[in-house]
């Protein structure tokens, strides 16, 4: 589920790797508009993935979805499904998709949530627009065909993803059937993962690019770097491709994996996001050039690298290889897409780091410095894409210490109690301001 350009240059390129790709093959359905799953169907599922680093390009022709399918198409999904052959079901449907509240859990209230499960909860229960309500659809439909366990794997960026998806599918299916929320606890593992693989949204120039270096026009191809990562922790009692074949890692203890990941990489995308927008920059490699931003991500990453503990993290050489792989300035990695969903995103690679420097008795100045940034976007970015952005529009209308706890409090509601940490966010607000810009 989440037909979008990372599905397909990591679980999609990885599947295609293992030695027992023959075997296996993926029907993929896009989360909300059918555009994606049109074009790539027109092409028998086959797209380009363009490996684009300093040196050059390189291509591949991608042949593992053998389906690509509009989401809305649920009676498709749910006949997939119950079937005994369906092993796996992998998401990337965006942190946002997941209808988190401020406290981790399915906000029930959401609109599309209430109405799912309004749809779900009626005898003629079909057509479910979020895809957590297609989920718990596809695993009714597979419990009632006696087809057996399978895994979900959560390939979004959210801390411990699998239990996130957990409770978000059993959130919504003991909403109306207890009966399947218990077999859903005993019959499906979700999977909790790290994944790694910058991967813009593509442009017309890529596809210029491959028509003129590949000879055939792609109208969906895929550009991504040439690093890759994918660790994964969970069972999967139907089997999976032999992912370990490009490098998949199996592991018993995913934490220090995933905080390294979402620290260090995205939580530096996220500061760099807001930072080098109010300091009038458009891409990743862009913003990192600038000495403002560089110096904030190196002092977030101090802050981080404190709190990360296990063996084996090599957390030095991953700042290096992250330092080198920002600067990757033939990846167009826009900071418009990535400060998207902010109010979500950040509670996962601001709020931890900044709670952790706190209980440490340190300021987290560092961490707080990015929560500043972000709030002074929300008051001057025209068209904010968050599914909190009625409430931030609301919140910038009151002034002074007010505003600043209502946006705290959509980020962890105990932050916006602490006055230290409102004054500390406060002070930092003019960090990137730019004289004549947005500050
Ligand atoms: N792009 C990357 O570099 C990257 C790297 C690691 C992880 N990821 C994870 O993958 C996710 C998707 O990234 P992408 O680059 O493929 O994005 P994308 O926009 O290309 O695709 C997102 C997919 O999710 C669906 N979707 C989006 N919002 C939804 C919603 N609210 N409800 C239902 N479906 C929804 C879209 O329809 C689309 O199918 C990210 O949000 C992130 O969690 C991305
Ligand atoms: O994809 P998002 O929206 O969760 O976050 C934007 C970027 O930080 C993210 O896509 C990274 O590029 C990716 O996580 C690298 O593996």
């Amino acid at each position: 589920m989440g037909l979008g350009a990372f599905h397909r240059s990591h679980q999609a390129w990885y599947t295609q790797q293992a030695g027992d790709s023959a075997e296996w093959g993926i029907a993929s359905f896009t989360g909300r508009r059918p555009d994606a799953a049109e074009v790539l169907a027109a092409q028998d599922g086959l797209y380009t993935v363009v490996e684009r680093s300093d040196e050059g390009d390189s291509f591949e022709v991608i042949t593992s979805i053998v389906e690509a399918v509009d989401g809305a198409d649920v009676a498709r999904f749910v006949e997939l499904l119950a079937a005994p052959l369906t092993s796996v079901v992998t998401l990337t449907i965006t942190e946002a998709a997941y209808r988190l509240n401020a406290d981790g859990k399915l906000d029930s209230k959401a609109p599309d949530v209430v109405a799912d499960l309004a749809l779900l909860t009626a005898a003629s229960a079909d057509k479910p627009a979020t895809p957590l309500g297609r989920l718990v659809l596809g695993l009714a439909a597979r419990r009632d065909a006696d087809a057996g366990p399978l895994a979900v794997v959560c390939c979004d960026n959210l801390s411990d993803n699998g239990t996130v998806a957990r409770n978000a599918v059993v959130g919504m299916a003991s909403a109306f059937d207890a009966g399947l929320a218990a077999w859903i606890d005993a019959n499906v593992s979700f999977v909790s993962t790290s994944v790694d693989r910058i991967t813009p949204r593509t442009t017309d120039a890529d596809l210029d690019a491959v028509a003129a270096a590949c000879g055939y026009r792609d109208e969906s191809p895929v550009v991504t770097e040439p690093f890759h990562n994918w660790v994964l922790s969970g069972d999967f009692p139907a089997g999976r491709p032999r992912w370990e074949d490009a490098g998949a890692m199996f592991v018993a203890e995913i934490e220090p994996y995933e905080n390294r990941k979402l620290w260090l990489l995205n939580g530096a995308h996220s500061l760099l996001a807001y930072a080098g927008q109010l300091r009038g920059h458009t891409t990743v490699a862009e913003a990192l050039g600038d000495d403002v931003c560089r110096q904030a991500v190196e002092e977030f990453w101090d802050e981080a690298a404190a709190n990360l503990h296990g063996e084996g993290l090599h957390v030095p050489a991953y700042r290096a290889a992250l330092l080198e792989r920002f600067g990757n300035s033939r990846i167009a990695h826009h900071l418009a897409q990535i400060a998207m969903d902010g109010s979500t995103k950040l509670r996962m690679r601001a709020v931890p780091v900044l709670r952790a420097e706190r209980a440490a008795g340190r300021s987290g100045e560092a961490a707080a410095r990015m929560i500043a940034a972000w709030a002074v976007f929300t008051a001057t970015a025209t068209g904010l894409q968050d599914p909190l952005a009625a409430d931030i529009a609301a919140a910038n209308l009151l002034q002074g210490r007010a505003r600043l706890e209502a946006l705290l409090g959509m980020l962890d509601p105990e932050l916006a109690t602490d006055a230290g940490i409102t004054d500390l966010v406060e002070s930092l607000s003019g960090t990137f301001a730019v004289a004549g810009k947005l500050s």
